[in-house]
């Protein structure tokens, strides 16, 4: 299927007096990994925040594959096939990186009130193809060798790998990643451009928050720029980074170049 998965329009959110989205539209189409960014301030995490539903907005409207989802709880847009992984990496440290994986894959709406009438052997299949398909996800995210380490041993780099891996278990359509690589060496931040690649050629559309360019500068297309709550332009890499407003915008803030 071609044209968009997400469609907001007209987004509004203030915190006090200050304005975080005066009116903000955006359009992901599907099958690509866009990228949202603009200065520090401009409103990305609120856009999505309010995308996945943590908080509201005051005005405005997102569709998520054609279906208004504005006001919608967190899970049931979870459910729905729009996940969003965060900026500070929550997996659970104590707990293995398997057992980070299983809880997220089990969190899904409905399935506890599924479980309880799933009588034991059915539901202890369900634990093993759940388990499966943590392993599957550990595997491709190379994160195998580490799944019974528990999260709070992994570098920097392998946890933001472990969330993408945790927001993999709820199988999206739609997946959101805040800042996949801050704080992760180039190494490592070059090995996770590739597994968004390998997800984007199988289908998955990606929206990512990120302030390292030479990561949205190979991986991301198209680029949409905001600033001060607004969409400014949207192109390739190059046409914003070229783009004197662009430019304006993150003028004495971080400058834009790959
Ligand atoms: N919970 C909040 N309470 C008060 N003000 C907030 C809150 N969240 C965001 N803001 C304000 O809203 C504006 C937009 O912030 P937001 O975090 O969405 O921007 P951003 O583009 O994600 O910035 P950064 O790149 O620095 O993460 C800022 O002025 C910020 O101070």
């Amino acid at each position: 299927m071609t044209g968009s998965i997400l469609e907001v329009r007209g987004l509004a959110r203030r915190f006090g007096g200050v304005v975080a989205l005066a009116g903000l539209d955006l359009t992901v189409r599907r099958g690509t990994v866009t990228a949202l960014i603009g200065p520090n301030g401009a409103g990305k995490s609120t856009a999505f925040q309010c995308i996945s539903g943590v908080i509201k907005p005051d005005s405005g409207t997102v569709r998520f594959e054609g279906q208004d989802i504005t006001g919608w709880r967190p899970d049931r847009i979870t459910g729905a096939g729009l996940v969003r992984s965060f900026q500070i990496a929550r997996g659970i440290p104590r707990l293995t990186v398997l057992e980070n994986l299983l809880l997220y894959g089990q969190a899904q709406p409905g399935e506890s009130v599924l479980t309880a009438f799933l009588g034991t052997a059915a539901q202890k299949r369900r634990e093993e193809a759940l388990r499966e398909k943590a392993r599957a996800i550990a595997g491709r995210l190379n994160l195998a060798r580490v799944l019974d380490n528990p999260a709070a041993a992994l570098s920097g780099g392998q946890k933001k790998l472990m969330e993408i891996g945790r927001a993999l278990m709820a199988d999206p359509k739609l997946l959101i990643l805040d800042e996949p690589v801050a704080g992760v060496n180039p190494t490592l931040s070059a090995e996770i451009a590739t597994h968004i690649a390998h997800l984007r050629d199988e289908g998955m559309t990606v929206l990512i928050v990120e302030h390292h360019m030479d990561f949205v500068a190979s991986l991301c297309d198209p680029v949409i720029v905001m600033a001060e709550g607004r969409p400014l332009m949207e192109g390739s890499f190059e046409q914003v980074a070229n783009d004197p407003r662009v430019q304006e915008a993150y003028m004495g803030r971080r400058a834009v170049h790959a």
